[in-house]
């Protein structure tokens, strides 16, 4: 996609999304430092662009819960600044949000307008970000997706690689569900969005996409063990046998309908795209 400017370089969507299209320009931290909100809003008016994609966010769940002023920086006034010089510019902007700006009760997957509240300082500031996008005047989406991994940065697929490595026996919870999202899928949803926004400017708003089927974390635990032909046992277990600084939501399903429905964006398998990032893995 020409004229593309995407914030993030080297997180795990950005690497992806840089394999698709290495003619968008990526900011990293260098070039823009998301704790510098004007800084970033600069970068977009000085850039000539079509279209900025912000890939860039605070990610650390349980690291935010003492670090709430970067997190809410970084995941909320950053993405406000950058809307709004979006919206001086007349380019559309797409902004990534998660499954944790929802308490997680329940066990019905979550619409887009459902009522939210976050558990901890991650989801929260996420939360904020959301909002004040929103309300920033652009041409604005905002695409919620959950436990994202693939073969770059930090994700529970790298972390249960290493640890079942290691060990005979790994406990992970059971009572949480999800929708695990390989970040290539998201990298080319993201395009196919903001493909659609540009051919037309009333298209937007918040819409939720995650992989299928929805799972626990063990039974994703279970699975990256079986591909990866690791004989670690996969125990399941509680919430409350796994005690973290944050919360996190007990149902993070995700209903992708309207994505389908607006964009034709369906629910990739993660299984599949499990197979692929393993493969990407190998020495
Ligand atoms: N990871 C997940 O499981 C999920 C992620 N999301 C959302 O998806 C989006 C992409 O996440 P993902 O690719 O996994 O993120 P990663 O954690 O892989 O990468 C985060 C990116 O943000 C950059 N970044 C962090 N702080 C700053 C800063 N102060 N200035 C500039 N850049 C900064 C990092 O740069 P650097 O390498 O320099 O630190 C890195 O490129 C985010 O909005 C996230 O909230 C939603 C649901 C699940
Ligand atoms: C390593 C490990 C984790 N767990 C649990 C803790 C947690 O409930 C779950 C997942 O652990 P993680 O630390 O990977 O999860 P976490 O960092 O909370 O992942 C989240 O990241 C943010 C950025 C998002 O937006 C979310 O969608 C989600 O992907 O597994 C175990 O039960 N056993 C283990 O050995
Ligand atoms: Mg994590």
């Amino acid at each position: 996609m020409k004229g593309l400017l995407v914030f993030g370089r080297t997180g795990q969507v950005a690497t992806e999304l840089a394999r698709l299209v290495p003619e968008a320009r990526f900011l990293g931290r260098d070039q823009a430092d998301l704790t510098d909100p004007q800084a970033c809003a600069a970068a977009i008016r000085t850039s000539g662009c079509a279209a900025v994609l912000n890939a860039a966010a605070y990610t650390a769940v349980d690291r935010a819960e003492s670090e709430p002023d970067l997190a809410r920086a970084i995941n909320a006034e950053a993405p406000v600044a950058m809307a709004r010089a979006a919206a001086e510019l007349g380019v559309p902007f797409l902004h990534i949000s998660t499954d944790y700006v929802f308490d997680g009760s329940g066990e019905r997957p979550w619409d887009e307008t459902d009522p939210t509240g976050p558990l901890g300082v991650y989801g929260a500031t996420k939360l904020a970000g959301e909002v004040g996008v929103a309300g920033a005047g652009a041409q604005w989406a905002v695409m919620r997706t959950s436990w994202v991994f693939s073969a770059h940065g930090a994700n529970f697929v790298k972390t249960m690689l290493r640890l079942g490595a290691e060990r005979e026996e790994l406990r992970v919870v059971a009572d949480q569900h999800g929708g695990p999202t390989p970040a290539g899928d998201i990298a080319a949803a993201c395009l196919a969005m903001l493909d659609t926004m540009r051919a037309d400017p009333a298209r937007g708003g918040i819409y939720h996409f995650a992989g299928a089927p929805d799972a626990s974390w063990a039974g994703f635990a279970r699975e990256i063990m079986t591909q990866a032909g690791l004989s670690c046992r996969v125990t399941e277990i509680a919430t409350s046998d796994y005690p973290t600084p944050a919360r996190r939501p007990a149902n993070s399903r995700l209903n992708c309908a309207a994505i389908s429905r607006d964009f034709g964006i369906n629910r990739p398998d993660w299984r599949a795209g499990l197979a692929k990032v393993l493969q990407e893995l190998k020495p």
